[in-house]
């Protein structure tokens, strides 16, 4: 569990960030909605102590984020940002036995464990392709499959901070991502908390959602009741409908 208490962050003078009460809990699959600029970048990096507050505080399990060891953190804490790259030669496997770095695993397990990762996030048949071959949402999963690695050997239950999961993923790989993210926190009792630009994605595998606007908390909840027209037409400037499909899924046309 991650739960903010009063969370402030400025730069300078300048307001960037503020929210009261929220937290990320096992189970449970969390969207960080809100327009571009609002905050939801450096709301993640807060959560991952990328980025110090200013005021207020973070605690994973109970502990302040801060007193956690590096090591232990990345053990029940990983994050996909919003770009990675590497310029090294390595092999996608590689890329993602990067995730090992923190682990304390034998050679068969570490191989068996990249390898059940690699296949979950569709990209066994990468393997030993050059990384810088790779195109953008195949790199893109694979830093995916390198921070599940990392979480694989977690104690207590993990959080994973996904920064436009699916902003290089094709529209089957984006509901496939989505799909797996969902397993994970209701098989294994993963916190997610995505930041997502798509409201249909949102609505369609997300359990709770935050809603930013210019830094502040707008509205938490169920994605289906945090999301209206009216809600959209304000923050969004978009004129949209929310309707009913016919096996009962809300949308936005
Ligand atoms: N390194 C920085 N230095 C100064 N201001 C920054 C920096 N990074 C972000 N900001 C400012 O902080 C605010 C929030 O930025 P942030 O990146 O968190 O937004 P976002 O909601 O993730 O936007 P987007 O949807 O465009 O990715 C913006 O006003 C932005 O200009």
């Amino acid at each position: 569990m991650l739960h903010v208490h009063d969370l402030k962050f400025s730069r300078g003078r300048e307001f960037i960030l503020q929210v009261a009460d929220w937290r990320a809990s096992p189970g449970h699959v969390q969207a960080v909605l809100g327009t571009n600029g609002a905050g939801k970048s450096t709301f993640l990096k807060l959560l991952c102590g990328e980025e110090a507050p200013t005021g207020g505080d973070i605690r994973l399990h109970g502990q302040r984020l801060q007193d956690w060891s590096a090591l232990e953190r990345a053990r029940h804490l990983g994050v996909l940002p919003q770009a990675s790259s590497l310029s090294f030669a390595f092999s996608a496997e590689e890329v993602v036995s990067l995730g090992l770095t923190p682990l304390n695993t034998g050679w068969r397990n570490a191989q068996h464990t990249v390898r059940a990762v690699m296949r979950a996030t569709d990209c066994a048949h990468l393997a030993k392709k050059p990384y810088p071959r790779l195109s953008g949402g195949e790199r893109q999963r694979i830093h995916l499959a390198r921070v599940l690695v990392q979480l694989s050997q977690a104690e207590h239950a993990p959080v994973l901070l996904l920064d436009e999961p699916t902003s290089a993923q094709d529209l089957g790989q984006q509901h496939r991502m989505l799909e797996l993210a969902s397993g994970l926190a209701r098989e294994h009792n993963y916190a997610v908390v995505a930041i997502l630009h798509d409201l249909n994605l949102t609505l369609r595998h997300t359990t709770h959602c935050l809603h930013l606007d210019a830094g502040r908390s707008v509205a938490q909840g169920a994605p289906q009741e945090v999301l209206s027209s009216d809600s959209i037409a304000k923050y969004w400037g978009y004129n949209a409908q929310l309707m009913r499909t016919a096996d009962g899924a809300l949308v936005v046309a």
